[in-house]
């Protein structure tokens, strides 16, 4: 794409406000900047639109936004009018722009005949998810960007099961908006006329409660909690987003007596003032809730991302450190302890199964296996799990008792599609109730799990590559993994090449080849001696190429040994 003519293309277009133009005119002598704006529209995949907030065709913003929606007004409309009358169930996080882009979407649905139902103020997105499922919509928006900086803002959409988008339904919206002029293409109405009409139908409290009544259900064994609530105490902060009303609402509701939210974090504000980044993953957002747990004498903290889909927890350990948990612990956590509590409440499904992705740990599988319960692994992305959970039910084959990936999103219950940070926490919670009744801690908790499971480690060495250079890189660098297959990654010799994108698995000896089961992903996956794995892909959701290094040892440092050594090979390898 020519992008100086794109530039200024906008630049002159009257559509623009005053403020717009001036932010494009501020750039006019930075040509690395113009280029990073206009060298392509921000790519509309399988999780629809991401991006840096700003004014350009690479930006999020009220056109990209309007180009988006028009997109899946016409996938819709296509759809016919029982499709149309079904509606779209729209959600939005406490992101900048967040509910104006929500508001604008809905009007421009409504615009092309489609129902909306459109939430009042920020919600979980899992509760969007749910109200899809609940109301029988053909389709939902989320105005998010998930756990990303605060520069970023999303368009992520929804099919009628609750999950997002399949591969075939995206690609229609891409080629609808790549059909839809940015400036003219666009039908829109008077939000006012459109709300007193009945398109657009504003969806509160009762939603909540719905939602509420269903994630109440997934509870395994609440009594516990009961027991003791009278002393048991956590800390929670929603990181300044959705999660603030209905995660401490639903601790209370499983019995919950002494829920401390952190006040500073639980103030709604897109500039995530009190951490770098709103996300689970990394400790630092935790400062603030260690303060108020160690001042409390608390020894579990739960923090949710700004739409609530991830959930992150510290536990404090035998010294009195407070210690981050990963999405892979909390996960296997989590599969052990709804195992157990299924069985002592004798409610363990015929053929049960759990669900991880493929850079997720195989502690899980040993946890599931080892107690009966099947695991089987999808590409990264909550779509593919549900995609999964979705075959599951057509053949009756398998029940799923719970789906997780290592990127701190979890899943069980039939109400929703995507992870559920709202669920997840008063699982925690509840886990932590019972083991408390064992009179254990859950760091107590997790050391016996290594004991019973092994001793697994893992570790994601993330490369950021930003901007148009960046994406080149990161092509490129792929296409060299497979021109030039790795024989060696550090000290370990690879045995077998998996690329996910051909679905081939290579035996590096005397390169004899098998088709897998899982391909069409971006992935390269080494399997080294000794069992442990080296994966590489690019992320989805930000400018970022990602090493996932998992390995198994006779002992916790035996294990951590072998992942250090392999993140020096990481850098090394991607540069
Ligand atoms: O590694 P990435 O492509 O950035 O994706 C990381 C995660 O992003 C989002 O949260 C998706 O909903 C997840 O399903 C995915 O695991």
């Amino acid at each position: 794409m020519d992008y100086i003519a794109e530039y200024k293309r906008w630049l002159e277009n009257p559509a623009l406000t005053e403020n717009e133009r001036a932010e494009l005119q501020s750039v006019q002598e930075n040509k690395e900047e113009i280029e990073s704006r206009f060298f392509a529209p921000l790519s509309f995949g399988t999780a629809g639109l991401r991006g840096v907030l700003g004014v350009g065709l690479n930006r999020m913003n009220r056109f990209t936004v309007g180009q988006a929606a028009q997109g899946l007004a016409n996938l819709i409309v296509s759809n016919g009018k029982a499709a149309m009358d079904r509606g779209v169930a729209i959600a939005y996080d406490s992101r900048h722009f967040s509910p104006e882009f929500a508001k604008q979407s809905a009007c421009i649905l409504a615009a092309s005949g489609i129902k909306t139902l459109l939430f009042d103020e920020l919600r979980p997105t899992p509760e969007l998810s749910f109200a899809i499922r609940h109301y029988g919509c053909i389709a939902g928006i989320n105005i998010t960007a998930s756990h990303n900086p605060k520069e970023y803002n999303g368009y992520k959409v929804y099919w009628e099961d609750g999950a997002q988008l399949p591969p075939a339904e995206a690609d229609v919206v891409a080629k609808e908006m790549a059909a839809t002029d940015i400036f003219s293409g666009v039908r829109t109405g008077d939000y006012g006329a459109f709300v007193e009409s009945g398109m657009i139908r504003i969806l509160g409290r009762e939603t909540d409660e719905a939602y509420l009544n269903e994630v109440l259900k997934v509870a395994v064994n609440p009594d516990c909690v009961k027991q003791v609530a009278d002393e048991f105490k956590l800390v929670y902060t929603p990181f300044h987003g959705a999660g603030y009303r209905l995660v401490p609402e639903i601790l209370r509701r499983l019995g919950y007596k002494h829920i401390i939210c952190e006040p500073e974090q639980m103030k709604i504000d897109g500039d995530f003032p009190t951490v770098k980044n709103p996300n689970p993953e990394y400790k630092e957002g935790f400062n603030l809730a260690i303060e108020l747990a160690r001042r409390n004498d608390v020894d579990l903290i739960i923090g949710t991302d700004p739409d609530a889909d991830r959930t992150g927890i510290v536990l404090k350990d035998k010294t009195g450190d407070y210690v981050t948990l990963s999405g892979n612990q909390v996960g296997v956590l989590l599969i052990d302890y709804i195992i157990t509590a299924r069985k002592l409440t004798n409610t363990m499904p015929a053929h049960p199964a759990v669900l991880k992705s493929i850079v997720t740990t195989e502690m899980a599988r040993a946890a599931a296996e080892k107690n009966g319960v099947a695991c089987f692994d999808t590409f990264t992305g909550f779509k593919f799990l549900a995609e999964k959970i979705k075959q599951f039910e057509k053949t009756g084959s398998h029940k799923y008792l719970f789906a997780f990936e290592e990127s701190y999103g979890y899943l069980a219950g039939d109400y929703a599609r995507d992870k559920d940070a709202v669920t997840a926490s008063m699982l925690i919670a509840e886990m932590a109730a019972y083991y408390r009744t064992q009179g254990k801690t859950l760091y107590d908790a997790m050391e016996e799990m290594y004991e019973k499971y092994g001793y697994y480690c893992e570790k994601t060495v993330s490369i950021t590559m930003p901007g148009v250079s960046g994406l080149t890189r990161m092509k490129e660098l792929m296409a060299e993994l497979r021109e030039k297959p790795l024989g060696r990654i550090g000290t370990h010799q690879v045995e077998y090449t998996r690329d996910y994108m051909s679905g081939i698995r290579t035996r590096m000896a005397d390169g004899s080849a098998e088709q897998m089961e899982l391909k069409g992903q971006n992935v390269m996956y080494y399997e080294l001696e000794g069992g442990t794995t080296f994966i590489i892909r690019p992320s989805g959701t930000e400018p970022k190429v990602k090493v996932y290094i998992m390995a198994k040892g006779d002992s916790k440092a035996a294990a951590a040994e072998k992942v250090e050594a392999l993140s020096a090979a990481a850098k090394e390898i991607v540069r």
